[in-house]
């Protein structure tokens, strides 16, 4: 399905209240952000190839900036596929190849004169499993700055603190930022990485399945994460949990088999899907 800016705020307005048997939790008090809904990323017959194996298929979709955009389905549907094309992740791969667009803020992603040093700058990545450096916690956060030119001592201070604070980890760790990351826990580590990626300020966050490593408290401390950066930045989260999807997205993709089958409000995509597959797979007819 194509959603576009143009049907966006069509979209957001129909009815999503629709009675429903089904057991996912949706807050009733989830806003639609201000300031948002250019479209940040848009995909045109988008395809993503290992070798010759089409793993993801002419996909067309605006991701609208400033919301949370959930993506779910099935094991091996390429949700991380696609969500790893948008910041060039996939160049790891040497099989892994494109076609079709992917433009970011107007550019195409996989234009010959992407810097992808700067697109990754711009497009932060957070994975399922925390990987901090095996450095001081304030060397991880100013690890990127660095990386970019940032050298004077003041401003890398200001940074870390800000970025762990946006991070929701700064009255956790202010008090031993020499000490190594990997001597936190692992919701903190998590968060680190979090605050690592925010360091650079990039305006997209890809998060790949964030929680799944992560205990229930650490879980919620996450979602409460991005709820806070929510409007702020353009979140793409993929979750194989249908509640976390529910609570924490503006907006959800569902992907079978390659096959971007639905793309709705949140709220609509789970209480009036308009794809009988949809229906099936949120139903837990398959998994
Ligand atoms: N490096 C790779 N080389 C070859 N095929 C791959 C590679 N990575 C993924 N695939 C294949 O591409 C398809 C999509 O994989 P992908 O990891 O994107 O799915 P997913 O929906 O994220 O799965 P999961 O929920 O299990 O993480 C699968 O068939 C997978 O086997």
């Amino acid at each position: 399905m194509l959603m576009t800016a143009e049907s966006h705020d069509k979209s957001v307005s129909m009815r999503t209240n629709e009675s429903s048997s089904r057991d996912i939790f949706i807050p009733e008090d989830r806003k639609m952000v201000h300031g948002g809904g250019k479209a940040h990323v848009v995909a045109k017959n988008f395809s993503i190839y290992y070798g010759d194996f089409e793993a993801v298929k002419k996909v067309n979709a605006d991701i609208l900036s400033k919301y949370v955009t959930a993506i779910i389905g099935p094991s091996g549907c390429g949700k991380s596929t696609f969500l790893r094309a948008i910041n060039r992740m996939n160049d790891l791969i040497p099989a892994c190849h494109t076609s079709g667009t992917l433009m970011f803020d107007g550019d195409d992603i996989y234009g010959k004169n992407t810097d992808e040093v700067l697109l990754r700058k711009k497009i932060g990545m957070v994975f399922q499993k925390p990987n901090p450096f095996p450095k001081s916690i304030f060397d991880n956060i100013a690890y990127g700055p660095r990386l970019h030119g940032i050298n004077d001592r003041k401003t890398l201070v200001e940074i870390v603190e800000k970025s762990l604070r946006k991070a929701a980890l700064w009255d956790e760790v202010s008090d031993r930022l020499d000490k190594n990351a990997l001597g936190l826990s692992g919701g903190q580590q998590q968060r680190l990485c979090v605050a690592r990626a925010l360091a650079v300020e990039p305006e997209i966050l890809l998060l790949d399945e964030p929680t799944s490593a992560l205990d229930p408290k650490s879980t919620a401390k996450i979602e409460d994460l991005i709820e806070e950066l929510r409007g702020s930045y353009t979140i793409m989260i993929v979750t194989h949990n249908m509640q976390q999807a529910s609570r924490v997205s503006d907006y959800t993709m569902f992907f079978y088999e390659g096959v971007l089958v639905e793309y709705a409000p949140t709220k609509q995509l789970f209480t009036n899907p308009k794809d009988q597959m949809t229906e099936d797979y949120i139903t837990g007819r398959f998994s």
